[in-house]
């Protein structure tokens, strides 16, 4: 009779404490080949949809986000926050909308598919008062490792500009000039005005030391510093809405109704090239969009670790 008896529920116990430890290593190693590059994360997501209940689907989201070595805890918080996807998710259980959040996030980014990064330059562009200029300056007054690049520039200077901080401001000639001795990394005729260009030297020496550096130019500036310095990221500012970048180039109030008018045609032929770029950042919140620049940043400083 012994051996028709049910099996004691010890034995159940066992051999699921071995299933668990088994699951768990599977999982590790998974983990481990995202730390190494062997495998993408976006790879790992695009098995678990195919089998949401093998090892990759039973991954939680927050363990494969810090498997990425740029992501720590605070920026997975972070991101799966951003993402509207629960700290408990796993990957095989995520829902249709969260998966194409995070297979989105997961895409966006080319330096996170590798792993590692290779650049520690980023261009910041976007429509005329989107914000760049706010946005470029919470991150000097809030990141202040970060190098903000001072433009030359032959415009005349605004109330409140500071010669060397907003801008330098230089005469035609000195621009041409400036120009000639190619001290400028890029330059550029805006609005059909005045001429801005970013000095060359300083931002050498602070790439050369392993600091971030970021510009914040126009879109003519960006695809040139592309060209000049393919390893440069661009990142496109976006506003919330169209009527809300119309409110904001009004209320800031720097310019007449013509010249609005004219800034607001070329916003639309700026925003058609969004597409150019490798991230795009919303600009809901002036403190969120500065982070998220920002946090470009810190994923090529984790390059630069051994
Ligand atoms: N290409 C290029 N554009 C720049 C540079 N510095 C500033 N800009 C752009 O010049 C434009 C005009 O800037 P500004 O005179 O401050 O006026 P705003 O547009 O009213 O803020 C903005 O789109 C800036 O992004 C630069 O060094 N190179
Ligand atoms: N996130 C934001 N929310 C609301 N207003 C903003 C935000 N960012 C910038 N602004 C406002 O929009 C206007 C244009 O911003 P600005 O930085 O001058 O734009 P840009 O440099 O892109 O031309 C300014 O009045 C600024 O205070």
């Amino acid at each position: 009779m012994a051996e028709n008896r049910p099996t004691p529920p010890e034995v159940d116990r066992v051999a699921a404490s071995r299933a668990a430890v088994a699951a768990r290593r599977a999982r590790a190693k998974v983990k481990a080949e995202v730390a190494s590059g062997e495998r993408t994360a976006l790879e790992v997501l695009a098995t678990a949809i195919k089998d949401p209940i093998g090892v990759e689907g039973r991954l939680r989201v927050t363990e494969l986000l810090v498997s990425i070595p740029a992501i720590g805890v605070t920026k997975m918080q972070r991101i799966i926050h951003r993402l509207e996807i629960s700290p408990s998710k796993r990957l095989g259980g995520l829902g249709r909308h969260q998966r194409d959040r995070l297979r989105d996030f997961l895409s966006e980014r080319p330096t996170l598919r590798h792993g590692v990064a290779d650049s520690k330059l980023i261009v910041l562009a976007g429509p005329t008062a989107v914000g760049k200029g706010t946005v470029a300056g919470y991150i000097r007054e809030n990141y202040p490792d970060v190098l903000l690049s001072v433009s030359a520039t032959t415009r005349a200077p605004r109330p409140g500009e500071t010669e060397g901080v907003s801008y330098y401001f230089v005469s035609d000639d000195e621009f041409d000039r400036m120009v000639a001795g190619g001290e400028l990394l890029e330059w550029a005729k805006v609005h059909n005005a005045y001429r801005y260009g970013t000095p060359r030297g300083p931002v050498d020496t602070a790439i050369a030391a392993g600091n971030s550096v970021l510009l914040e130019i126009d879109l003519q500036g960006a695809r040139a510093v592309r060209r000049a310095m393919p390893e440069a990221r661009l990142v496109f500012l976006l506003p919330p809405s169209w009527d809300e970048l119309v409110r904001r180039l009004i209320g800031r109030g720097t310019e007449d109704a013509a010249e609005q008018a004219r800034r607001l045609e070329t916003a639309k032929l700026e925003l058609a090239a969004q597409g150019e770029f490798d991230y795009r950042v919303i600009n809901h919140d002036v403190g969120d969009a500065a982070r998220e620049v920002v946090d470009l940043m810190e994923i090529r400083a984790a390059s630069s670790m051994p």
